[in-house]
């Protein structure tokens, strides 16, 4: 395959919702699964995330466990997977978490938009993938993070970078853990925002396994081929 193996995993409400309508992180899922989530982490090349996440949550994005961090270690591999942000404008913060905490590789994933000066800084601390004129080119960005070693990339949301990666046929599979919890909000981000399907294009899943977690429900989906 020309770009590497993609899933999404993502928490939300029994609504649909990913976080409050001031964008304010929720506390949907449990300890099962969050740890659940960082064997997901540790057991990907790269994690990525859209700037919505990094300027709403500032996540550090890194292994929690410090089994799971010695493993990596003993395979020879950096303490965390490599670190990924799409950021068009490259309005990434310095002092963002995902460079102050934990070792390992950080990617930012600009387009030709962004500005000059701001590219520089964060060039300091991050390779600089630049795709994409007005906004990031994400097939295209695959495509490179491929040719650069990553062979199963985990997407961390949010709402808008999950629409960018479905629309563009890039995802193969979902699991999403869905909480008992209601949120509410119709400016409340979903699990995928962005512009929507046409009605006769609308994305179809086969479902995988669903398994109840503590008082929420973990459902695996696969994205079928084209
Ligand atoms: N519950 C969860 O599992 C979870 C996980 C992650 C984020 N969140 C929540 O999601 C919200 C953030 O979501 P969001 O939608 O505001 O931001 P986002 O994280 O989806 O980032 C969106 C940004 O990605 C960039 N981007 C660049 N090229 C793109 C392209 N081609 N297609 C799509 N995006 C592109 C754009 O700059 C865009 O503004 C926050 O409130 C956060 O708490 C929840
Ligand atoms: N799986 C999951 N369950 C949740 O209940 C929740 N709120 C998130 N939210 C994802 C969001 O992007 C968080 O910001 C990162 O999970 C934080 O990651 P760090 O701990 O900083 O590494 N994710």
């Amino acid at each position: 395959m020309e770009r590497p193996f993609i899933f999404i995993n993502s928490a939300m409400s029994a609504d649909g919702k990913i976080s409050t309508k001031e964008r304010k992180q929720v506390k949907i899922s449990g300890k099962i699964d969050f740890n659940r989530m960082d064997q997901l982490r540790a057991g990907s090349d790269a994690i990525m995330v859209g700037i919505g996440t990094v300027l709403a949550d500032d996540p550090s994005l890194t292994v929690k466990s410090p089994e799971l961090q010695d493993n990596r270690i003993k395979a020879g591999l950096d303490t965390n997977p490599v670190r990924i942000i799409v950021d068009s404008t490259a309005r990434t913060p310095c002092d963002a978490d995902i460079f102050k905490k934990g070792e390992g590789k950080r990617i930012i994933i600009v387009s030709e938009s962004a500005p000059v000066e701001r590219v520089a800084e964060l060039q300091e601390q991050a390779d600089i993938i630049v795709s994409g004129k007005e906004k990031v080119d994400l097939p295209e960005a695959m495509r490179e993070l491929k040719k650069r070693g990553i062979n199963r990339l985990m997407v961390e949301g949010g709402a808008t970078l999950n629409w960018g990666m479905l629309s563009n046929g890039l995802i193969d599979e979902i699991y999403t853990f869905v909480g008992n919890l209601i949120i509410g909000g119709k400016s409340s981000p979903t699990f995928v925002d962005g512009d929507g399907f046409p009605e006769k294009e609308l994305l179809k899943l086969e479902l995988m396994d669903a398994e109840k977690i503590e008082d929420g429900i973990l459902l695996k989906w696969k994205v079928p081929g084209k």
